[in-house]
């Protein structure tokens, strides 16, 4: 080992009991069983269905308080008590407004206090005393510990833990402490969370759940199509920043732009006001919350053309520019004949329905106008200057890669590109041709070169993020052709079908899965493939778990746009030392309703597997790494200490 990688250890751990300290710390942590992963995906901007699941651990909240307090409780009382983990500030409000004394309220502090410690202490079970110091509320660190560690057989000590909390109380400060508590509860009964894919687009608030993740304990991201849209656009792809906006217009969504994220409009509002009108297919959803004048709506329906033809305009130079992505094919604006509206494709011609072509000249249709193109030019500036989006955009890339392996599994947003007989389907790039692991590898490389230079617009790299948000062979997008445009142009519905790569049938396949998670280097007995991306439609009697276990599918639909075709409202999965457990949640309604009528909606649980033997972190990846650490500490003190 390198010596100076000792030196550096040397300073940290400083003398032999330290070394000794630490590698004895280690090693019983190794020994502990493995923490709970929570896994979700396409969270599409759904940030209070998000919310709601990360504060009830996809219901693992109340299984704890279940353990701890069943019989002893009412249903009621446990449901109660969870909504005030998931929620202390509301909760703790509209409590203390049905109380008539101070005593009462004092009574219900103590009563309070004393269960969430029992909660906690339960939850914590599998942790170091170092880690649980960690997730306690900073302020009260001091109290909670004398609290948490007492020992009610020790009588003369009674009194002082009564005083503690007498005083807590009488200093005003039990809702601070109990709304620590509550977060500390929510941060103990999920280890690490898992997001694979999907947080931007169709929903509201993208940008809160980013805000959410940031400041979340132990997490990674896998990186889908939509966030690699946004990643591509503040990257500098004008036709994935085109793609973000038309997509925010066409979901209502243009204060994520606008308000989120400071970018300003108003160019392209002017530009589409000269030139647009009223257009059905490009008038915004519509959801239940929103409020929209007729004004207000028209001038979406306006901004949405005018940015939608600017992005078909931006595909085609890259089209044509890149052979090798081989999407000729997309070339739409150019198979319109502008005389007679219509257009033709693979072959086949159909009439255009709702043109909106005036800025489209016939001779040169993807001539972009001057003030197109400044619109685009000023939009882009905007993005990469926007502080909270370089924020978020860092962090994404920094948590975030194409595919992970963690734990023995392989959690992906979309597929592995296969052909029909279930090999792996090649992509030629630049001469060389790769498929499988190889392929989402070197997919990754160019993401990570495209973001480390923002400035370069036009490369290759750039280019490829595109190809990932739209290609055939994109891992995350995982079908022959996305039809945009046909669907707005075009009233034949054959056109719209988006033909899936046949990973999605092959899947079904336990064999196929375990040649799968070979090819990544897993274990086909252990592993597992944890994929996002299409909504399972339960509706339809799909079944989310595929392959005998091997395949996992966790898209159930945060996202309400879709939420018609799944019939529920998202899969989460929970892995812990037991085993794994699917969740199906049920329509999230609001926060309002979970608090006043305690409708924490029931979420059915389903056993994927069991452990026969309990897990330990020793086999996971952070024992691994903890291992590594360990051998590290060895080495140090051979090399420092025993010589
Ligand atoms: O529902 P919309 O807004 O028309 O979007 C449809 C587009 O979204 C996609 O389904 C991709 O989004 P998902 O990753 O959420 O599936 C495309 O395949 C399709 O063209
Ligand atoms: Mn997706």
């Amino acid at each position: 080992m390198d010596v100076k990688y000792l030196d550096l250890l040397a300073k940290k751990y400083d003398s032999e009991e330290e070394v000794a300290t630490e590698i004895i710390h280690l090693e019983s942590i190794l020994d502990l069983p493995k923490g709970t992963e929570h896994f979700v995906s396409d969270l599409h901007g759904e940030y209070q269905a998000f919310q709601h699941v990360l504060r009830n651990g996809s219901g693992n909240v109340k299984m704890k308080i279940a353990d701890v307090f069943k019989g002893e409780l009412s249903e009621a009382e446990m449901n109660e008590f969870a909504t005030l983990i998931y929620y202390p500030e509301e909760k703790i409000k509209l409590v203390k407004s049905t109380f008539t004394s101070k005593e009462e309220l004092r009574e219900w502090y103590e009563k309070t206090i004393a269960r969430m410690l029992r909660l906690i202490s339960r939850s914590s079970s599998k942790y170091t005393r170092s880690k649980i110091r960690k997730a306690l509320p900073q302020q009260f660190v001091y109290i909670v510990e004398e609290l948490l560690y007492k020992k009610d057989e020790v009588e003369d000590k009674k009194e002082y833990y009564e005083k503690i909390l007498e005083r807590t109380i009488a200093f005003g400060q039990a809702d601070k402490l109990i709304i620590g508590l509550a977060y500390t509860t929510q941060r103990l009964v999920v280890d690490h969370l898992h997001v694979v894919g999907d947080i931007y687009d169709r929903g509201p608030d993208p940008h809160k759940i980013m805000d959410t993740l940031i400041h979340y304990h132990s997490l990674d991201i896998q990186w889908g199509n939509h966030d690699v849209l946004w990643i591509g656009a503040y990257a500098g792809s004008k036709v994935c920043l085109a793609n973000i906006i038309r997509i925010c217009a066409r979901y209502n969504n243009l204060d994520i732009i606008e308000d989120a994220y400071g970018i300003n409009l108003r160019p392209l509002l002017n530009l589409a006001e000269k030139y647009y009108g009223d257009n059905p297919p490009f008038r915004p959803k519509r959801t239940d919350d929103d409020q929209l004048t007729g004004q207000e709506q028209l001038q979406i329906t306006k901004i949405h053309q005018a940015i939608a033809i600017i992005q078909f305009k931006l595909e085609s130079p890259i089209i044509k520019r890149r052979p090798c992505l081989r999407m000729e094919d997309r070339l739409l604006l150019e198979r319109v004949d502008y005389g007679n509206n219509e257009v033709t494709i693979h072959g086949k011609t159909y009439p255009i329905e709702n043109g909106c072509f005036a800025t489209v000249d016939p001779d040169d249709p993807t001539a972009l106008l001057d003030e197109e193109q400044q619109v685009i030019d000023k939009l882009l500036f905007s993005v990469q200057h926007s502080e909270k989006l370089t924020r978020h955009m860092k962090f994404l890339m920094k948590k975030g890669s194409l595919y992970l392996k963690y734990n023995g599994n392989l959690l992906i947003h979309g597929c592995i590109p296969l052909e029909e007989d279930g090999s792996m389907k090649e992509m030629d790039i630049e001469g060389t041709s790769y498929a499988g692991r190889e392929l989402l590898d070197v997919f990754e490389r160019y993401v990570r070169d495209s973001f480390a230079r923002p400035e370069e617009t036009d490369d290759f790299a750039t280019d490829m993020i595109w190809y990932l948000w739209t290609g055939e062979n994109s891992s995350l997008f995982g079908k022959r052709e996305m039809t945009t445009f046909e669907r707005y142009f075009i009233q034949d519905k054959a056109t719209h079908k988006e033909r899936k790569n046949p990973y999605y049938s092959l899947r079904e396949d336990e064999g196929m899965c375990r040649r799968m998670l070979e090819e990544f280097d897993l274990d086909p007995e252990q592993g597992r493939i944890i994929n996002g991306h299409t909504p399972v439609k339960e509706i339809d009697g799909e079944d989310p778990i595929k392959a005998e276990g091997k395949m996992i599918v966790i898209d159930g639909g945060f996202s309400k746009a879709y939420q018609s075709t799944t019939g529920i409202a998202g899969y989460t999965l929970l892995y812990n030392s037991y085993g794994m457990q699917l969740v199906a949640h049920q329509h999230f309604n609001s926060k309002e309703d979970v608090l006043t009528k305690e409708t924490d909606v029931l979420s059915v649980k389903r056993l994927v597997n069991e452990e026969l033997v309990r897990k330990k972190v020793r086999e996971t990846n952070n024992g691994e790494k903890l291992k590594q650490d360990i051998e590290s500490l060895h080495r140090l003190r051979e090399h420092r200490y025993m010589t």
